[in-house]
């Protein structure tokens, strides 16, 4: 099908299996980046993969392995030492600050594992040698690097957070433009980005990531300045940046307190959030119960807002449904940090559901990360549920050992009506459980604010007597001591 379509870039994977991950976990990595990439519209037609004790400081892949790339790139396989004279006092000192500012909340995705000095890495590393039997292992997996036939791949893209350096290194040595896994999720990020709020948190993001990378053209990735004074070039770029950040800043702030408002207005509302690793289908549940109609599609982050709509039929309470940003393994940390406010919908959520693709061999972990990435803001309190979503796809058997596994958890698919019935039926059961009975009396001077009773929990029966009229209500503990009071003033 692909090939009816204008051309699609090719690229070439880049995947490094340290110690400790096992061959499993790193294939599943490189399928996840081969998805990743396709998202943002390329083609995987290789990939080139070497188990290493750690990223070589300079160019990733030791020197052997960095050949067999660039051959297929049609690169020199080198990094021209000339162009490493160039650098200047300026630009040292830029990149230097770039790769090492923990202090600065607008510092730059941290290089991760690799390079942890971050010293941008421009002379081209010795460590090959330092690890004489990493050239053994590359010659083991040599004939893994099989290429579809077609025109030259134009991109690299390396399955680890790089630091400036070794992404400069990489691509005068591939000849052709070099991504990394952080920034083919910015990218993702940054046009899948839909609201004003989204927009801007991966504006923020994108150009964090982007300003220790700026640099004079190479290898093709886009440059905005042009040519000419290099260096005071990328300082007038950098000092854009930075006022361009402050103004997002302040731009993200007031919305948030807009949205700190709504918030606050939906406090005594009972809410559920919809949270999960990306793809796991928050989406299709959320059409599901609400019959709204977010995007679904199959895709990576195919969802950055946070939509609340409420559970259809309408229940009385009603149930608000948040449907979240889905998670990745290694997001990288700028992102994780814009949508943590996204994210305080969860927080806010009395029920949170587990969304895991239960058709997917790497669930486990998938629901892994996104715990981790919850206990990370707090909401590990918040009771949960565990939904096996897509099990329409799972043979009997498969689906009989999981249940074993987990009797607690609902097993269902978004496409079976019933199955969602009985999903709106756990979640009913829930907030029910957590209710309780009360005696609200509501003054005749008062009787016009009566829609508050009904709109926060459910009238078991009223009657009327000299004071007012006396209502028998079931609901949230925190609702009901709140509309006492309130009616009490
Ligand atoms: N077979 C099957 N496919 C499903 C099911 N639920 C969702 N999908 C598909 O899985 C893909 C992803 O679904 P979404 O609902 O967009 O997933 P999401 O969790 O919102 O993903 P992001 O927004 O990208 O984080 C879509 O192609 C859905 O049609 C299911 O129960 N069975
Ligand atoms: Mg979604």
């Amino acid at each position: 099908m692909a090939k009816t379509l204008p051309e699609r870039p090719r690229a070439v994977l880049v995947g490094v299996q340290l110690p400790g991950v096992t061959d499993e976990a790193h294939a599943a990595d490189l399928a996840e980046l081969k998805r990743l990439v396709h998202t943002l519209g390329f083609d995987a037609v290789a990939t080139v993969s070497q188990r290493r004790q750690r990223l070589a400081t300079g160019t990733v892949l030791g020197s052997g392995k960095l050949k067999e790339l660039s051959e297929l790139t049609g690169g020199s396989g080198v990094i021209p030492s000339g162009a490493q004279g160039k650098t200047s006092k300026a630009r040292e000192k830029w990149e230097a600050e770039a790769d090492a500012e923990p202090e600065d909340p607008d510092a730059p995705v941290a290089p991760g594992d690799a390079d942890p000095n971050g010293s941008g890495a421009e002379p081209p590393d010795e460590d090959d040698d330092a690890f004489p039997d990493t050239d053994a292992e590359s010659d083991a997996d040599a004939e893994a690097t099989a290429v579809e036939p077609g025109p030259r791949p134009t991109v690299v893209v390396v399955d680890h957070e790089l630091s400036p350096g070794q992404l400069r290194n990489l691509e005068r040595a591939t000849g052709v433009q070099v991504l990394d896994r952080a920034g083919v999720i910015v990218d993702i990020f940054h046009r899948h980005a839909k609201s004003h709020e989204a927009r801007m948190q991966v504006e923020i993001a994108r150009l964090n990531y982007l300003a220790p990378r700026l640099r004079e053209s190479s290898g093709g990735s886009e440059r905005q300045q042009g040519r000419g004074s290099g260096d005071s070039a990328v300082e007038l770029d950098r000092r854009k940046i930075r006022d361009r950040l402050a103004e997002l800043r302040e731009g993200l702030a007031a919305i948030q307190k807009d949205q700190d408002h709504r918030r606050y207005a939906r406090r005594d509302q009972l809410r559920v959030a919809l949270v999960g690793y990306t793809n796991a289908g928050k989406s299709s549940l959320m059409r599901a119960l609400t019959g709204s109609t977010v995007l679904v599609a199959d895709q990576l982050f195919a969802t950055l807002d946070t939509t609340v709509r409420a559970m259809q039929p309408e229940t009385r309470p009603r149930i608000l449904v948040s449907d979240t940003v889905g998670f990745i393994q290694k997001l990288p940390h700028d992102l994780v940090a814009s949508f943590r406010s996204t994210l305080d919908e969860a927080l806010e959520a009395s029920l949170l559901l587990y969304v895991v693709d239960a058709s997917d061999p790497t669930w486990a972990a998938q629901l892994e990360v996104t715990r981790t990435v919850l206990r990370e803001i707090g909401a590990d309190v918040v009771p949960g549920k565990l939904l096996f979503n897509k099990v329409d796809r799972l043979d009997a058997a498969v689906q009989e050992a999981l249940r074993a596994e987990h009797p607690e958890a609902i097993f269902l698919s978004a496409h079976r009506p019933d199955d969602v019935a009985m999903l709106r039926r756990e979640v009913i059961a829930f907030f029910e459980a957590s209710m309780v009975e009360a005696d609200l009396v509501i003054p005749y001077a008062r009787q016009a604010r009566i829609g508050e009773v009904y709109e926060h929990t459910t009238v078991v029966s009223q009657a009327y007597d000299e004071t007012g009229s006396r209502l028998r209500v079931r609901g949230l503990p925190g609702a009901i001591a709140r509309l006492t009071r309130s009616f009490q003033e």
